[in-house]
């Protein structure tokens, strides 16, 4: 039945002892009736927003931990720009494992830094940035003996392929799938979860995968747009989207594969274009999601202006962490508060 989520798929998970589990998964598809207005085309959103970390990351991590158990470690650790690292400290705190992470310094959403430090990680800042981070946790973690749960760890991927399975046991094989691309293991691990239904029979196609990238942190999307099999890394990632600021995504190669053998595509898109994007789903679709996940829909939006989405495609949208990941971010999109003095004629004055 449904209350067990990712783990209702256990028979396609390698995973044999009793999983590490929060109730991760079963995340809602919501039908984005007002984008579809828009957009001329079917609309699904599926908010990964809504698991008990606040991403798609518990999806991974319950795997990858229960893992880490089975293979009898004691102590896991990541590179992340912070989603990852919640959901990992997350999970080891429930495994009882020790959790080691780097995050880049300053460039952190601080919902997922408190995340990361209240659940028991140690947290440590690097003055440098993701990539950098990840060089550094790979060699950390040789020499320490840590079990590396970056999506370098193919078990992360076997649990996010459950998103593919769980769009299907919903409303079957939709059109194409859109969702935000940064270090790229998400993209790969969808693609590999429609690619293993239809091996074994229960679909007869797989949806277009089409990543979106902000335009400050594009390596994926420049590869797409000169056909190649691997990336130029980007040294100076920059963008709003701090969740996506990767300039050299470990999983390139298997992503690139995903969207040439999908038929899919890659698409850039403006740090303007992603707050309107996040704007717009909270205050016109009722979905709260962090400027990375509203990426999705920014990059929807300029795929359909570009032609390349059929008027009738079923599309769904993956928006992969929550609003509140990023309050900061909210208060330099929206601003503050109006204040006033707490009488009746002063909030007449201002509604
Ligand atoms: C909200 C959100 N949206 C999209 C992505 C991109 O997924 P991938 O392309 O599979 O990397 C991330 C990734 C976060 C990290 O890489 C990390 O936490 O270290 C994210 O947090």
């Amino acid at each position: 039945g449904n209350e067990l989520r990712v783990w209702k798929y256990r028979c396609l998970l390698p995973v044999k002892r009793e999983p590490v589990s929060l109730k991760e998964g079963g995340t809602p598809l919501y039908h984005a009736t007002k984008l579809a207005e828009e957009l001329g085309c079917k609309v699904y959103v599926k908010h990964e927003g809504a698991n008990p970390s606040g991403s798609f990351k518990d999806r991974g991590m319950t795997v990858g931990v229960t893992k880490a158990i089975e293979l009898g470690r004691n102590a896991v650790a990541c590179a992340s720009t912070g989603n990852t690292s919640a959901s990992m400290a997350m999970y080891a705190a429930k495994a009882g494992l020790k959790a080691y992470v780097l995050l880049p310094a300053g460039k952190v959403a601080l919902g997922k830094v408190a995340q990361a430090l209240m659940h028991g990680a140690k947290v440590i800042g690097i003055r440098g940035n993701f990539d950098e981070a990840l060089a550094l946790v790979r060699k950390i973690s040789e020499e320490e003996g840590f079990y590396l749960l970056n999506s370098v760890n193919p078990f992360r991927l076997e649990g996010q392929k459950t998103i593919a399975y769980e769009i299907v046991d919903e409303i079957g094989t939709p059109d194409r799938v859109v969702l935000p691309v940064g270090n790229a293991g998400n993209i790969s691990a969808i693609y590999k979860g429609f690619k293993e239904l239809k091996e074994l029979g229960l679909i007869d196609s797989i949806p277009k995968m089409s990543g979106v990238q902000a335009e400050g942190a594009n390596p994926i999307y420049k590869a797409v747009m000169e056909c190649r099999e691997d990336i130029d890394p980007v040294l100076k990632p920059e963008t709003v989207a701090t969740a996506i600021r990767i300039g050299q995504p470990v999983n390139a190669k298997k992503a690139l594969r995903a969207i040439y053998e999908s038929n899919g595509t890659a698409v850039q898109v403006s740090d303007e274009e992603i707050i309107r994007a996040q704007k717009d789903l909270a205050a016109k679709e009722g979905i709260g999601v962090e400027p990375a996940s509203a990426a999705s829909v920014a990059g929807l939006r300029k795929l359909v202006a570009e032609g390349v989405v059929e008027r009738d495609e079923t599309v769904v949208c993956i928006t992969t962490g929550h609003l509140l990941k990023d309050p900061e971010a909210v208060i330099r999109a929206c601003g503050q508060p109006i204040e006033v003095d707490a009488s009746l004629e002063a909030i007449r004055a201002v509604l």
